[in-house]
């Protein structure tokens, strides 16, 4: 087992024999591996830059951060380096893996209360040092609590962690989405309003109910709903009923983490002294037990890959049993963000919901006043008074005595931002510079940019590996992203050249969220990856339809258009689209249209003739709309409408060219759709007459049958 020790390792990647698979997540895999000048076994996390929606300096500040932590219950980074286009992190082996992994395997329904409170207890402890260090961890789950054999409980995964006493870019960044939505407190869904380290009290809430119930409150929801669902409901907790089981001291330290207002939220060392946490047992007797008898990680891991992939053949399954399986899929956890309009749609879809449709509207709104607050520049610097201004923790920090994180990073804090690139700063902080291998690539620079014959040299130091790291294997969350990983992946063993060699991932379509938070992720030529679906996952400027990239998302015009909500959408009948349409008429008063004494037997004829009539112009209307559609397409790639994606040298010009497309694109979605609804307005129109008439004939043949009647009365 790895000590963590002040030993130093080397930055070479040859010195390490990477072993079994133990883990994978958005952007990274993680490896058993062996130090080999120490023989001593550690973990090898793989980010897998390419892949990776952060930019260098937020990989590099998870890479400083964990290598500067000196707290028994955070993870620690012994070095890290850049091997082709993976930055390898170096760190000790948690040898049970995560608590999430452990209930997928033996805990499905959760673990018992004694052993919860001693894991929660630890990271706790973990997230008081960070918060007295200046950081908010931002991804606080029961994936990212690590566990070891004697029962050890660590804190992982600084991929999206942020430092509160960043300024500038970097803190601004916080007025963004980060992190994984079923564990994000609602100021952080919450665009605009700002956040401290008060949101990871709140994740720490979410993660008590998921080791409570082996899945985190919402998870079985799409993201868009989640996020609806923790802005606008109640918080979730312990229920008095269900979680009978739990003691009152339980459910009370939930609830308090749980608290909508962040202010109101205790502080880490505050909720440590919680009656709660006063008894909790020490985890080597607690937390050990749990994992007596379960085989070794690595098999684990692949068990959950089997499951995973077997999920992901019955895809193919009829509906009723996808939407089955989907369930259990859901349980695990919504654990990223994945902006695919269709995916979530894809998603919503398998929620057993009755207000499924409601839901999806509520998400396209939601969408909506998203897109829209994605336009808007970030207005508003973070709100100051809950981040701490960088004297008044300089000084706190002088106060507990002790060479900080947070010292660290008040020093060198502009260093960080502007010249991290600096091989002695990263020498400095145990970043270790390689001649050939280890210099990170500037920040602009890409997979392209890098040697040819470098990057054909990670897959022969991969397939030395014993674990599953082959083409075609699928690393990412959830089924439906599998299935679309493993379509990339056939396609790209079809293409000519080295690609079919190179072991990738698939794309991951998911991942912590990060939104507008950097300018080069803004921008179309930003080194951004693909990220936001298997589209995306194709060359951009191959993409007609592309109309924006906001960080790792693209807005495609197809998505505009689902999220201008046409009436349309979701109809399949023309009645429905009455029922949808805000642009009914209002009801006028039948006009007197001479009829009264006309006898009914004369009348329904006509009646019926008018019906059919009516029904015919509504099948007309229909199919005109499609056709219209159609031909509108068709018009605008071959009369030269819409000028055709050009491919110059020069970039700029594509993307100048592509934007215009786009942009004659929405005006003719504008045009079609206020066509729709006028003809929509017309249709109303005419159901309304075909209503009016068939209440008079109503009328009528009542008074007819009255008539009759009192004629053979008397
Ligand atoms: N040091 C370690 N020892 C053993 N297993 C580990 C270690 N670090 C991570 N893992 C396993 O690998 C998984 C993924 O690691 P990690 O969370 O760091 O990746 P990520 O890509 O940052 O994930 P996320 O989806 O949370 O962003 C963890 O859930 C855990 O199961």
């Amino acid at each position: 087992m790895a000590g963590g020790g002040p030993r130093n390792y080397s930055a070479n990647p040859n010195d390490y024999k990477l072993l079994e698979e133990v883990g994978y997540g958005a952007s990274a895999t993680v490896y058993r591996a062996i130090y080999l000048p120490f023989n001593e076994v550690i973990a090898v996390k793989c980010l897998d830059l390419d892949r990776c929606n952060s930019n260098l300096d937020d990989i590099r500040r998870e890479a400083q951060t964990m290598s500067l932590i000196d707290h028994p219950n955070v993870i620690k980074s012994f070095c890290s380096f850049v091997v082709d286009s993976y930055l390898w992190v170096v760190m000790p082996f948690m040898a049970e893996g995560s608590c999430l992994h452990l209930m997928k395997i033996a805990y499905p329904d959760g673990f018992e209360e004694s052993a919860i409170c001693s894991m929660l207890k630890e990271t706790l402890k973990a997230l008081e040092y960070l918060h007295r260090h200046g950081h908010i961890h931002r991804d606080v789950k029961a994936g990212n609590i690590l566990l070891d054999t004697n029962g050890i409980v660590k804190l992982g995964d600084f991929g999206v962690s942020a430092c509160m006493f960043d300024s500038g870019d970097r803190q601004r960044s916080r007025n963004t989405f980060v992190g994984t939505p079923c564990w994000m407190a609602p100021e952080v869904l919450q665009p605009g309003t700002g956040y401290d380290f008060k949101a990871d009290i709140w994740s720490l809430g979410i993660t008590a109910l998921e080791l409570a119930h082996g899945h985190a409150p919402f998870s079985k929801y799409p993201p868009m709903k989640v996020l609806l669902m923790t802005i606008q409901n109640a918080p979730p907790g312990l229920d008095y009923d269900r979680d009978k089981k739990f003691s009152k001291s339980f459910k009370e330290m939930v609830a308090m983490c749980l608290v909508k207002d962040q202010n109101k939220r205790p502080t880490a060392e505050k909720l440590l002294k919680h009656s709660f946490f006063k008894n909790a047992k020490p985890p080597e007797l607690s937390v050990k037990k749990l994992f007596a008898d379960l085989p070794p990680l690595w098999h684990r891991v692949k068990a959950l890959q089997l499951k995973d992939a077997a999920q992901l053949a019955l895809k193919k399954m009829p509906s009723s049993e996808q939407e089955a399986l989907s369930q259990s899929e859901y349980q695990r956890g919504v654990s990223a963000w994945n902006f695919d309009l269709e995916d979530l749609k894809l998603q919503a879809s398998l929620v057993h919901d009755d207000d499924d449709i409601q839901e999806i509207k509520e998400e396209d709104e939601a969408m909506k006043a998203y897109m829209n607050y994605k336009e808007k520049p970030i207005a508003s610097p973070y709100a100051g008074k809950q981040i701490p201004r960088k004297d008044s923790i300089a000084s706190e920090q002088e106060s507990v005595g002790e060479v900080s994180l947070a010292e660290y990073e008040i020093k060198n804090g502009k260093d960080l931002e502007s010249s991290q690139l600096d091989s002695d700063h990263w020498e400095k902080n145990g970043l270790k510079k390689n001649a050939s291998k280890t210099e990170l690539p500037p920040l602009t620079s890409e997979k392209d940019a890098l040697p040819v014959k470098n990057r054909t040299q990670t897959p022969k130091a991969r397939q030395s590996q014993s674990g599953p790291l082959m083409a075609g294997v699928v690393l990412s969350h959830s089924a439906s992203e599998r299935a679309r990983n493993s379509e990339r992946t056939e396609i790209e063993n079809q293409q000519p050249g080295d690609k079919a060699h190179q072991v990738r991932r698939a794309p991951s379509f998911s991942g912590p969220l990060m939104l507008p938070n950097r300018a080069s992720g803004n921008s179309l030529s930003a080194p951004i990856k693909s990220s936001g679906g298997f589209k995306d996952s194709l060359d951009d400027k191959s993409k007609p339809n592309l109309v924006q990239i906001k960080g790792r998302f693209s807005v495609t015009s197809e998505n505009v258009d689902l999220v201008k909500g046409s009436p349309l959408r979701k109809s399949a009948s023309v009645g429905e689209w009455l029922v949808e349409s805000k642009q009914t008429p209002s009801c006028q008063p039948p006009k007197d249209l001479g009829l009264n004494n006309v006898p009914a037997s004369i009348l329904m004829p006509h009646l019926q003739n008018l019906f059919q009539q009516t029904s015919i112009q509504q099948d007309l209307i229909v199919n005109l709309l499609s056709s219209l559609q159609l031909s509108e397409a068709g018009d605008s790639s071959q009369n030269g409408k819409l000028p055709p994606v050009q491919r110059p040298e020069n970039n700029g010009t594509v993307e100048a060219a592509v934007s215009e497309r786009e942009k004659l694109l929405l005006v003719k979605i504008s045009e079609l759709q206020a066509r729709m609804i006028n003809l929509t307005d017309e249709l109303t129109a005419e159901k309304l007459k075909y209503w009016q008439l068939q209440q008079r004939l109503n009328a009528m043949s009542n008074c007819g049958e009255d008539g009759d009647r009192r004629e053979l009365e008397s």
